[in-house]
């Protein structure tokens, strides 16, 4: 009902008749002003408030606090209630990490988690406790080791963050898992991570306050005989998993046993290795060279990479690569920079009676120059250094050079080994390659070391000593292998026996024998019972003459001809051909005192074609025990490009064969006793053995390395044949492809370099 004026006017007195006209006049500005003036209020309390202070508020620290007991509404029954989670959201781009460790300072505080259906892992777990905490507690440093079943415990607790009970404890996980192609507790484990991980509210990575972990996993080999049949699958989903939420501070390799056979040995050789791994932290409180864990959730992914066999990047390359992208690549020879080594820091003038000078062309000028002053090859501020580091090379002291190969770290991921495990036994995670002399007097056109090494037709430099470069390669391979500890697939079996060097490839970049002392260096290795593979390039007839008995002695036999070889290799020394020439006389004078071999490397276009005849010439004349032929790879480099070598210059596998059957033919037409024996399709990479390697019809191109130290240890003369190894295994012999049954389904990826 509306009132009239009037009738107010009545009923209430002036002021308010006064106030209400008031009101009606000025409403509307009223209404606005009030109404901006609360809005600029709430806003200044809004932002007198910290965003912060919300995730400041207590969070549920776990275990105790993340769980709280109450009563039920009876009294009587306690059960657990969960205090919300807080979920501090986004990713972090940095999370404390190790480096927050201080040594001395924190305890670290390991955790054992297992998860047993029948038992065996339980009883495993709790033997292993009781050793580990004997071990570790010897050290102040170390907390008691707690055990902890996945079936107990809540995964909140302790795998979305570290429990933080007590801020001057930093925790260690290890974790026994058996795997059960059935749905059992492991299932939710495993889903749990993988949610955890995947959850867009919280860190990617959100465990990389952990000290680090590691997996091992119990599996049975008669019914999952191989990874890819499903043993141990589920300690390898845990391993992964783990790695992304961690960081990737997989502290030491994935280890795998069969409970049926070797279990006990492979977790008493892990738990040796994480041993060591948690001294490690406690001295220094860093996981260690070759573990990221740098706590980067960003990164995490690049565990994907799992699936990828692509070379692994070592943190000292990137420290190179970085130091080195604005030079250019180009400047490499050591010849073309003589200039720039001359401006090195690293050459020094030495005593004349102290220098080992021209042994291989023994010209006057060239003693005359050597006398005057004397470089390092490869001094530490050369381009070349840096050249070879950007590649992984190690350089040892200053003329000497180590890297893991491709293979070595396939086989470390338990994957296949290169075509010398087929063909001789070698298995690759147990093999050093390494060259005491960078320097070489060819400049092959397939050369894959990126024509970075230094060349030249005399030693001008100075000469370490043996001692110094065994010591030295050896460390630097190790140290190689060591930084392999966190990658992905790495297995802790194969990295406990690659810690023992069994044999070394001496055909890196460079020529071995160029190196004054190659018998000392030789003789080192034999010392410790570890094979020596030598490559030469057959340009030094003198010191390959010179050189004592090693467990298998290459030539490389690029070319059939004069006109094709200077092609092909480049050489530097004009007289060649008749050094190639000489080599080869060499090596049939020493094939009943060692294992010789014709290396051919095949390049189409420039050594196949029609060679065939001439190649079985030259065998003719060398009389090697073995011809290993190998199709080239290409590496795309501009050093190849610049020779003019393409794609189109790669031979197909079956090229290979066809030339290996002329070449064969071509052999027999001599009345030569040779024989196609093995082969390494993967490697492209036949071998032809003589028939003093086929016993009873059956091949025995294998190597009993022991038998070689017996016979090397005895003084007495001996020939190949005595340390002539087992058959030749089946899937290795020609026609049968050669890779090792397991591999098969790992490595089809198409071809994979090996030297
Ligand atoms: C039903 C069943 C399924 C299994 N599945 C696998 C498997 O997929 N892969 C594997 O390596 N081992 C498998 N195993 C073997 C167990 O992992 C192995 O025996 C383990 O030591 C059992 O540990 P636990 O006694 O602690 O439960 C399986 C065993 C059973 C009984
Ligand atoms: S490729 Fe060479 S260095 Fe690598 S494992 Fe085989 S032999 Fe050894």
């Amino acid at each position: 009902m509306e009132h009239k004026p009037w009738e107010l006017q009545a009923i209430w007195p002036l002021e308010i008749l006064d106030l209400v006209a008031l009101w009606h006049t000025y409403r509307i500005p009223i209404i606005l002003t009030t109404f901006t003036a609360l809005m600029i209020l709430r806003a200044y309390l809004h932002l007198r408030t910290p965003r912060e202070k919300l995730s400041e508020s207590p969070l549920p620290s776990s275990p105790s606090l993340v769980a709280e007991k109450s009563k039920d509404t009876f009294g009587t029954n306690t059960v657990l209630v969960k205090a919300p989670r807080r979920i501090v959201g986004g990713t972090k781009k940095r999370t404390p990490s190790h480096e927050d460790v201080k040594p001395g300072q924190q305890k670290i505080q390991v955790l054992v988690f297992f998860s047993s259906l029948t038992g065996t892992t339980e009883k495993t777990a709790k033997a292993f406790m009781v050793q580990m905490t004997e071990n570790l507690t010897a050290s102040s440093t170390f907390a008691e080791p707690q055990l902890h079943d996945l079936s107990y415990i809540d995964y909140d607790d302790y795998f979305i963050t570290p429990p933080k009970a007590d801020p001057e404890t930093s925790y260690f996980y290890l974790l026994l898992l058996p795997t059960y192609n059935i749905d059992t507790v492991l299932d939710n484990f495993v889903e749990h991570l993988q949610e955890t991980h995947n959850d867009f509210r919280i860190d990617t990575a959100p465990l990389s306050t952990l000290l680090g972990y590691s997996v091992f996993g119990f599996g049975d080999r008669e019914g999952w005989p191989t990874e890819e049949e499903g043993f141990c699958s589920q300690a390898r989903d845990v391993d992964k998993w783990m790695a992304k939420l961690t960081g990737r501070k997989r502290a030491f390799p994935l280890g795998m046993g069969n409970t049926k056979t070797d279990a006990a040995e492979r977790l008493e050789e892990w738990k040796g290795g994480v041993e060591e791994v948690l001294k490690h932290i406690a001295e220094t409180g860093e996981l260690g060279e070759g573990v990221v864990g740098s706590g980067d959730a960003d990164e995490s992914d690049a565990e994907d990479a799992d699936e990828d066999d692509g070379e692994v990047l070592f943190d000292d390359q990137k420290v190179v690569e970085r130091k080195t992208k604005k030079k250019s690549d180009g400047l490499n020879d050591l010849e073309d920079i003589g200039g720039s080594l001359g401006k090195s820091s690293s050459s020094r003038i030495v005593d004349p009676a102290e220098l080992e000078v021209d042994f291989t062309t023994y010209s006057k000028k060239s003693k005359l120059v050597a006398a005057k002053v004397t470089k390092e090859m490869v001094p530490k501020d050369s381009p070349t250094f840096n050249a070879l580091t950007k590649q992984g090379y190690s350089i040892v002291g200053s003329h000497s050079g180590v890297k893991i190969c491709r293979w070595t770290k396939s086989a470390l991921r338990g994957r296949g080994s290169c075509y010398k495990y087929s063909f001789y036994g070698i298995a690759s995670h147990q093999c050093m390659e390494t060259t005491p002399s960078l320097s070489c007097s060819n400049k092959c056109v397939f050369c894959w070391r990126h024509g970075t090494n230094p060349v030249g037709t005399t030693w001008r430099w100075v000469v370490d000593p043996p001692d110094m470069i065994f010591n030295g390669v050896k460390a630097g391979h190790y140290k190689k292998i060591k930084m392999m500890r966190g990658v992905p697939g790495v297995r802790a079996e194969r990295f406990a026996e690659a810690m023992r060097i069994r044999h070394c490839a001496l055909s890196l970049v460079g020529e071995p024998v160029f190196y004054p002392h190659i018998n000392e260096f030789t003789a080192m290795l034999h010392k410790e019972h570890i094979s020596s593979f030598l490559v030469c390039n057959a340009q030094h007839p003198d010191q390959l003459a010179a050189l004592k008995p090693v467990t298998q002695l290459y030539v490389s036999i690029d070319a059939s001809n004069r006109e094709s070889l200077r092609k092909i290799d480049r050489p530097l020394h004009r007289d060649f051909w008749e050094r190639f020439q000489r080599c080869l006389e060499i090596l049939r004078e020493k094939r009943f005192e060692q294992r010789t071999v014709f290396r051919l490397t095949l390049v189409k276009g420039f050594n196949i074609e029609d060679e065939a005849e001439g190649y079985a010439d030259l065998v003719e004349k060398g009389l090697p025990c073995f011809v290993e032929v190998k199709g080239v790879t290409y590496c795309g480099t501009s050093s190849s490009a610049g020779a003019g070598l393409t794609m189109q210059n790669v031979p197909f596998y079956e090229e290979v064969c066809a030339f290996v059957e002329a070449l064969n033919a071509a052999l027999g037409r001599r009345g030569l006793g040779y024989g196609i024996a093995a082969e390494h399709a993967h490697s492209c990479c036949i071998l032809i053995a003589s028939n003093r390697f086929n016993v009873e019809g059956k091949w025995h191109t294998r190597i009993d390395y022991e038998k070689f130290f017996e016979c090397l240890e005895s003084g007495d003369n001996f020939t190949p044949e005595d340390y002539m190894g087992p058959e030749t295994p089946e899937w290795a012999t020609w026609g049968k492809g050669g890779l090792i049954p397991e591999m098969r389904e790992c490595l089809g990826k198409g071809r994979i370099r090996s030297h």
